[in-house]
């Protein structure tokens, strides 16, 4: 609305002078930008270059109403996460776009009905226009829609539906009945060879992260019988999945054969669905679609398609969130347990498996299946006093090992436990794993646990760390680690351990993988990047490591920890 638009406008002006009249600094400071809320037109916004990206959010919360914590600024398809941050370090510049995703959604259900007579059911956010919806069915029709063409349209009531037009303003009534026809692109390839099905996934940029371009889907019922509604994806049939992920898929299945449809989260910035168990009464699973994360194709929140395939955090790809949430929960080892088939690990990371689901009812998708945990809602809802130092520290030891990207509040689940004693528990490994440190955030790195010591308990678990053996792991799983991401973990994990045995707390270690401004790299970075000028092109990746390993221990001898190490 108009009203809205102005609001974003004069805020910096004094009402009686025009833009005009301002002082010097403050005009040449001035940057003038634009919003764009998904479904609605790009709005001006006037802010300065010294204003940080929280007084940019907390001014959209004031205007569009959309709660600071919820919100994701998008500029050029990378997140400007650093609240703190002026936004003249991510150099904002005059005429930019800025995007806002809403991590909560204003959901609207819609039931559609083909020609034909079939009916589907639809949850769309309320500001999405009906070239999403279409987009939406484009892929998640059936294979009844597949010869129809580009120009099919959408009818309520007997009127046409314009492309721009918003899904809020179809029909007030919550039973709106849509006449549709549509066209069904193929997003991800599915090939039958003997029994099994040979699926590759698309993904232009970056193929050789999936070993051979393609994954072997076990069939969980006989050849001939109906496909299973949660198949596993498994490349490797020696490795076996664990009972909990066994369990869960099991309990999903049931809640789906009872017609327990899944619920899309009202939070998150992907598509993000709580599958039932048999009863309909127990949330069992979360699956996230790969053609529904941020900036893929299908993204229920309004993020920009990604234009290069890189993620909303730099290092990422598009379209492999599930691979790295499954990375995450495989790395994350019991305690002296290596081998694949553990339940719970070190840090909690909850079961999680790449799995192919039926979704809505007809058409299958592929996505990671990570276990619903209770839980009492996230850091983003409290304050990190009440949190024992254990329970921060393995979220910690986890975050350095991954070089995680996305570590904020609202990924940390709390779950109170009796006694009232918190539970962490990490959820949303999706950026994990990166090619590069420049995002890595750790929400944990100013809290005062951060500050204390690793337990022996925790040292020993660190020392038993070895990134070859991750990296193995991994591929023995079917994903071939990236060169560049192979050496963020053989990084990250050697100043783990190097930080850990010196008696280095989360915090001194965390500093040294998290740049303090957007524009300054971080100390790893300068150590990487002091390495790559010290070796000769063409050198091993070996004695490349060798000389990162070296500059780490020079860096940390000039470091004075906190407390001296144990046994010296
Ligand atoms: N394993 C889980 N158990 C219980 N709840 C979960 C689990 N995973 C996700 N959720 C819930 O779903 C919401 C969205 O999930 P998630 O954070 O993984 O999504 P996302 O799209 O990657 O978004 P974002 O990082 O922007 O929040 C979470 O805030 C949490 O409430």
């Amino acid at each position: 609305p108009m009203t809205d638009d102005l609001a974003f406008l004069p805020i910096r002006f004094d009402g009686s002078r025009s833009a005009h009249c301002f002082s010097g600094s403050q005009l040449q400071d001035s940057i003038l930008i634009f919003l764009a809320v998904p479904g609605a037109p790009p709005m001006p916004m006037s802010v300065l270059g010294t204003d940080s990206i929280a007084s940019v959010k907390l001014r959209i919360q004031r205007f569009k109403g959309f709660v600071v914590t919820k919100q994701r600024l998008v500029l050029d398809g990378h997140e400007l996460a650093r609240n703190n941050c002026p936004v003249k370090d991510y150099g904002l510049a005059d005429g930019n776009v800025l995007h806002l995703v809403i991590r909560l959604a204003d959901l609207r259900v819609i039931n559609i009905e083909t020609a034909s007579g079939k009916k589907f059911q639809f949850q769309v956010d309320q500001s999405r226009n009906v070239k999403y919806l279409k987009s939406k069915l484009a892929v998640e029709g059936d294979e009844d829609l597949d010869s129809l063409e580009d120009d099919d349209k959408l009818e309520y009531d007997g009127e046409v539906l314009e492309d721009h037009q918003l899904i809020a303003d179809i029909s007030n009534k919550d039973d709106a009945v849509i006449h549709l026809f549509i066209r069904k692109p193929a997003k991800v390839r599915t090939q039958q060879v003997d029994k099994d099905t040979v699926v590759t996934v698309d993904n232009p940029q970056k193929k050789e992260n999936l070993q051979n371009e393609s994954v072997v889907v076990t069939p969980a019922k006989p050849a001939g019988g109906k496909p299973a509604p949660i198949e596993p994806i498994v490349v490797n049939r020696k490795a076996k999945l664990s009972s909990e992920v066994m369990k869960m898929i099991d309990s999903a299945i049931a809640g789906l054969e009872n017609g327990y449809t899944p619920v899309m989260s009202a939070e998150g910035s992907g598509g993000v669905y709580f599958m039932q168990d048999s009863s309909g009464q127990k949330n069992v699973a979360v699956f996230k679609p790969i053609d529904e994360e941020p900036m893929a194709e299908n993204n229920p929140r309004g993020h920009p398609l990604s234009t290069d395939g890189e993620g909303m955090k730099r290092g990422t790809r598009v379209g492999e969130g599930a691979l790295r949430e499954v990375a995450a929960y495989i790395l994350d080892h019991a305690v002296g347990d290596r081998e694949s088939g553990h339940g719970v690990g070190f840090s909690g990371v909850p079961p999680t498996a790449l799995v192919r689901s039926l979704h809505r009812g007809k058409s299958f998708k592929f996505g990671s299946l990570q276990m619903f945990m209770e839980n009492d809602g996230s850091c983003e809802d409290m304050g990190p006093r009440a949190f024992p130092v254990k329970e921060v520290h393995k979220i910690a030891v986890l975050d350095i090992r991954l070089a995680n990207a996305d570590r904020h509040a609202g990924n940390i689940l709390v779950s109170k436990e009796e006694g009232a004693t918190c539970k962490l528990i990490p959820i949303d490994h999706g950026y994990c794993l990166p090619e590069k440190f420049e995002d890595c955030t750790f929400e944990w790195l100013y809290w005062p646990q951060a500050r204390e010591r690793f337990s022996d308990e925790t040292i020993a678990y660190i020392e038993s760390l070895d990134a070859e053996e991750d990296i193995k792991l991994l591929r023995f799983h079917g994903w071939e680690l990236s060169s560049s991401c192979a050496r963020v973990l053989r990084i990250s994990t050697m100043l783990l351990k190097k930080g850990a045995a010196r008696g280095l707390t989360p915090y001194d270690i965390g500093r040294i993988l998290c740049r303090e401004t957007v524009n300054r790299d971080s100390v790893i970075e300068d150590i990487i990047q002091e390495a790559e000028d010290a070796v000769l092109p063409g050198t091993s990746e070996n004695l490349f490591l060798e000389t990162v390993s070296e500059i780490i221990d020079r860096h940390l001898l000039g470091h004075c920890p906190r407390h001296p190490p144990q046994g010296t």
